[in-house]
């Protein structure tokens, strides 16, 4: 069972329920009037995307790219790469990217700069989970979910070699999992 390898709970299903209601409600009222472009990073987001995006009722699109820059660890390897590119460009267009989680900041500094070349007309950064603790690159945040303490996380999209995330809730991995104290 997944749910033996979790130390604890750090957000049930209700809680994320509830935080991205809030979160979907205020960009709802930001982006009146608009129609954004909602980019999920592909992988660990894809469960956020598909709640988040249910609670818009905006009109808006989607789209997804896709980067990895932890292959089977629990530290950034600092080198990002892109392994699928959006499908529709994005230039005059109003972005959204859609990320689980900002923590060392390596992937979204590297995405950002990517997208913002492509001059789009405005771009704001929604993320699940702000671990600042561990942040080594400066990315500003638009819309965050939680703020968590430093301690590898899985769960709803987020992986630990490329496992769990199909857990409905996040929680904080039992560190003999992954090799640590
Ligand atoms: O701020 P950082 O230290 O860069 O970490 C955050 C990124 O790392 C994880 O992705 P990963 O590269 O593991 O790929 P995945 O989304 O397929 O799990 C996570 O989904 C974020 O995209
Ligand atoms: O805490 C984490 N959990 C899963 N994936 C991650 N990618 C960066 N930080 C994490
Ligand atoms: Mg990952």
């Amino acid at each position: 069972m997944l749910d033996q390898d979790i130390e604890r709970v750090l957000f049930t299903e209700a809680q994320l329920d509830t935080r991205i209601g809030e979160i979907a409600a205020e960009m709802n009222r930001d982006y009146a009037g608009k129609e954004p472009v909602l980019i999920s990073v592909l992988r660990g987001s894809f469960v956020f995307m598909a709640d988040l995006t249910r609670k818009i009722t905006l009109p808006c699109t989607v789209d997804f790219m896709s980067v990895s820059s932890y292959g089977a660890g629990t530290k950034s390897s600092g080198q990002v790469q892109i392994t699928k590119d959006l499908s529709d460009d994005i230039e005059g267009r109003d972005i959204i990217v859609v990320e689980d989680i900002l923590d060392s900041g390596n992937t979204l500094s590297y995405l950002l700069e990517i997208l913002k070349a492509r001059k789009p007309a405005s771009v704001k950064l929604c993320t699940l989970l702000d671990k600042p603790d561990r942040r080594v690159k400066d990315v500003h945040v638009d819309y965050s979910g939680f703020t968590i303490p430093d301690e590898f996380v899985v769960g709803y999209g987020l992986d630990y070699a490329e496992k769990y995330r199909n857990l409905p809730y996040i929680g904080i991995l039992k560190p003999c999992v992954y090799g640590g104290e």
